[in-house]
């Protein structure tokens, strides 16, 4: 990934965090008083479109408030973009049918056996249950997120798949990036500001996906699990560390580069999907502001309370990228 030329020089700027205990309570305030909106500010004009929003949810709407006017005073050059993959940039439902992920994408192309195929739906029917479950914690789900990756990714390297297969299997899928997904692309392109797409799908599936969409920017930068092929282009195993989705901590961990490459960038706009990506912003140093925004795609009511308690703003069934796509030329401005 390029290097950001700009280097900004070390600033004593307050941080959201620093100013929030002096300003308005918490929780529970009134939404902004409508004026006459020859007197709204920018940042106004920006919140009241932003609220108008009917998906959009928040905890605590002054927070998001701090959160973002400290962003946009540090400036764009000091923004960096850390988003998981699927079902955050990738649609959830398309025609009320289900989108699939990176690991659905190549289980019903036609690189797999379809005695493999079923095999690999019923892992997806025995965990991805579990993964979603709110009365089992994180760390009962762990070991059983692990297993369902290792035996998935067993299968995958018994068909013996060719690499030359991929293209071909993304062309055919059903794979859909949210509504948006060009401005968000190019909107970040245009303005420099580095894209980390962090996935615990398959890297050379989501790669694929973006490069077909002609979205695939330098300034973007993915970490997933990657395929290994032996010199014959078939697949013999998966790269490096198991990337699952309770792991994205020791994931960003081990990227240090990654992000001392990036140690300029301190304010982060973080999009997911599962609580798990919450920790995709670990490895960020001297972060000074991170606006968190969840994706809420399934069963909403069980883990409504629980993604508000994580994520600053919550979309909630939302296809589209038009928040982000908002936030991100609110700050960029
Ligand atoms: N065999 C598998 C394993 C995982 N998934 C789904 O992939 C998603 C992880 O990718 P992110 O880009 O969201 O990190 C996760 O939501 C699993 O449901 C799968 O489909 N098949
Ligand atoms: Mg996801």
């Amino acid at each position: 990934m390029r290097k950001n030329k700009n280097k900004r020089q070390p600033t004593k700027r307050k941080t959201a965090s620093q100013t929030q205990k002096s300003k308005r309570p918490r929780s529970d305030s009134p939404k902004m008083t409508e004026k006459d909106s020859s007197e709204l500010t920018p940042f106004e004009i920006f919140f009241q479109k932003i609220e108008k929003f009917s998906k959009l949810h928040m905890k605590d709407r002054d927070r998001v408030q701090e959160i973002l006017q400290s962003m946009q005073k540090a400036g764009s050059k000091t923004l960096q973009v850390i988003s998981d993959f699927d079902m955050t940039l990738t649609r959830f439902e398309y025609n009320g049918k289900r989108c699939p992920t990176c690991h659905n994408i190549l289980e019903r192309s036609d690189v797999i056996s379809s005695d493999c195929k079923k095999k690999l739906q019923g892992l997806l029917d025995k965990y991805y249950p579990i993964e979603i479950d709110t009365t089992l914690s994180v760390e009962e789900k762990l070991p059983l997120m692990v297993e369902w990756w290792t035996k998935a990714h067993e299968l995958l390297v018994n068909q013996k798949i060719k690499k030359d297969g991929l293209a071909k299997a993304v062309r055919d899928s059903d794979a859909k990036l949210r509504d948006g997904y060009k401005d968000f692309f190019d909107h970040l392109h245009e303005h420099s500001i580095p894209l980390l797409i962090f996935s615990a799908g398959i890297g050379d599936i989501l790669e694929e996906v973006i490069r077909q969409t002609e979205v695939f920017h330098p300034n973007v930068k993915v970490i997933s699990n990657y395929m290994d092929f032996d010199e014959s282009g078939v697949l013999k195993a998966f790269k490096g560390e198991l990337i699952h989705i309770y792991n994205k901590r020791e994931g960003a961990l081990l990227n240090t580069g990654h992000f001392q490459e990036l140690r300029t960038q301190t304010n982060v706009l973080l999009l997911g999907d599962s609580l798990g990506d919450l920790n995709m912003a670990d490895g960020v140093q001297d972060m000074e502001n991170i606006l968190k925004i969840g994706f809420l795609n399934d069963k909403v009511e069980e883990r409504k309370q629980s993604y508000l308690d994580s994520y600053d703003i919550v979309l909630i069934k939302d296809e589209s990228l038009d928040v982000p796509n908002a936030v991100i030329r609110f700050l960029t401005e």
